[in-house]
């Protein structure tokens, strides 16, 4: 092991709308989404190996430290596509919520890529490590660029908009994961009653305009996975009686959110939801793009542009 390190945070995101247009042949779905990162984050070390290796510990045991964890696999993919002599070792320090709808394992492979973009000096750009994180899953290349974007295709053809009005965000994860596959295959495409307007969600964010934010925020993976799982809905139902100004399921689920601005009406939620649920978290809206994404490290300052 050398002792070349370096750290990168990984933050979760939220889907503002996630609207399904349509089954694809492959088995994905054509999504239209817009999402943002949040500063609920976990970190990863990664730290230089000469022989060549990859390895992985996390603070969570229950996450996978082989190639079925998301991070292992970036390291992996960049690796072989450019036949990179050295290794790394990886540590994640897990505070996402697992199975959650916040795309931490993206997250994590997205900032994976990132520092190993630096520890192995491969002088990538971001969208070409957006497309190796494509190979990992649907989410990593808007974890890629982090920020606020909306996403189509299956989620990776991404577009960067400004970040949206600043608010608090409080998150509340049932104790139950959710299979993202299980909720897209549950969609009905065909009966979709009411998708989400993304146009309107496009000029709430442009205007600045948070009321107009909280009344666009839809989801049309929350109806499947509420039906699955009534719990989310008491969670949802406790979040907006609390006094949110605007509560969404993200993802697939299970995690709700609820935005406000009043740092008062935070207190209060939370208080409601910590009698209900042991997984609950205060948030900032982040939207931008964290700089400084990468920091200490033996090269003396941190040269990732995000
Ligand atoms: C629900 C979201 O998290 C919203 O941001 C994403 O759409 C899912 O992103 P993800 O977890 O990175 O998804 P992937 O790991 O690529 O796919 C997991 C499974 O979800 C389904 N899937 C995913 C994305 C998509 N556009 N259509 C799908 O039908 C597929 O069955 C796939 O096998
Ligand atoms: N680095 C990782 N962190 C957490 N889970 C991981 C990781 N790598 C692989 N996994 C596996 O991926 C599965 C989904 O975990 P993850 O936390 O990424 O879900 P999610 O937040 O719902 O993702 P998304 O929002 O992208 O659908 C878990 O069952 C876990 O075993």
């Amino acid at each position: 092991m050398n002792n070349v390190r370096i750290s990168v945070k990984a933050p979760a995101k939220i889907n503002l709308t996630l609207d399904v247009l349509a089954k694809r042949p492959d088995g994905y779905h054509e999504v239209e989404m817009v999402m943002t990162t949040v500063d609920l984050a976990d970190r990863v070390d990664l730290t230089l190996r000469d022989d060549g290796r990859i390895s992985l510990d996390c603070s969570a045991s229950f996450v996978p430290d082989d190639i079925r964890n998301h991070a292992y696999k970036a390291a992996l993919l960049l690796k072989e596509r450019y036949q990179v002599p050295y290794g790394v070792h990886l540590y994640i320090d897990k505070q996402i919520p697992v199975a959650a709808g916040l795309a931490g394992g993206s997250s994590d492979a997205a900032a994976t890529l990132r520092g190993l973009n630096l520890l192995w000096n491969l002088g990538l750009s971001l969208d070409e490590l957006a497309e190796v994180g494509a190979e990992i899953g649907s989410d990593v290349p808007f974890c890629v660029y982090g920020g606020t974007a909306v996403a189509r295709g299956r989620g990776e053809q991404i577009t960067h908009l400004a970040p949206p009005p600043p608010c608090w965000v409080i998150l509340a994860k049932p104790p139950i994961g959710v299979s993202t596959a299980d909720v897209y295959g549950n969609l009905r495409v065909k009966g979709i009653e009411r998708h989400p307007s993304t146009e309107n969600m496009l000029r709430a964010i442009q205007e600045q305009n948070f009321s107009l934010m909280c009344r666009t925020l839809g989801n049309v993976l929350e109806e499947v996975t509420l039906n699955m799982h009534p719990q989310v809905r008491q969670i949802k139902d406790l979040m907006e009686a609390s006094g949110a100004d605007g509560v969404l399921m993200s993802g697939s689920g299970p995690t709700v959110f609820a935005l406000v601005q009043k740092e008062a009406k935070v207190h209060r939620i939370y208080n409601a939801l910590r009698g209900f649920v042991k997984d609950v978290f205060v948030a900032r809206m982040l939207g931008v793009p964290e700089r400084g994404n990468a920091c200490t490290n033996t090269y003396g300052n941190d040269t990732l542009a995000p």
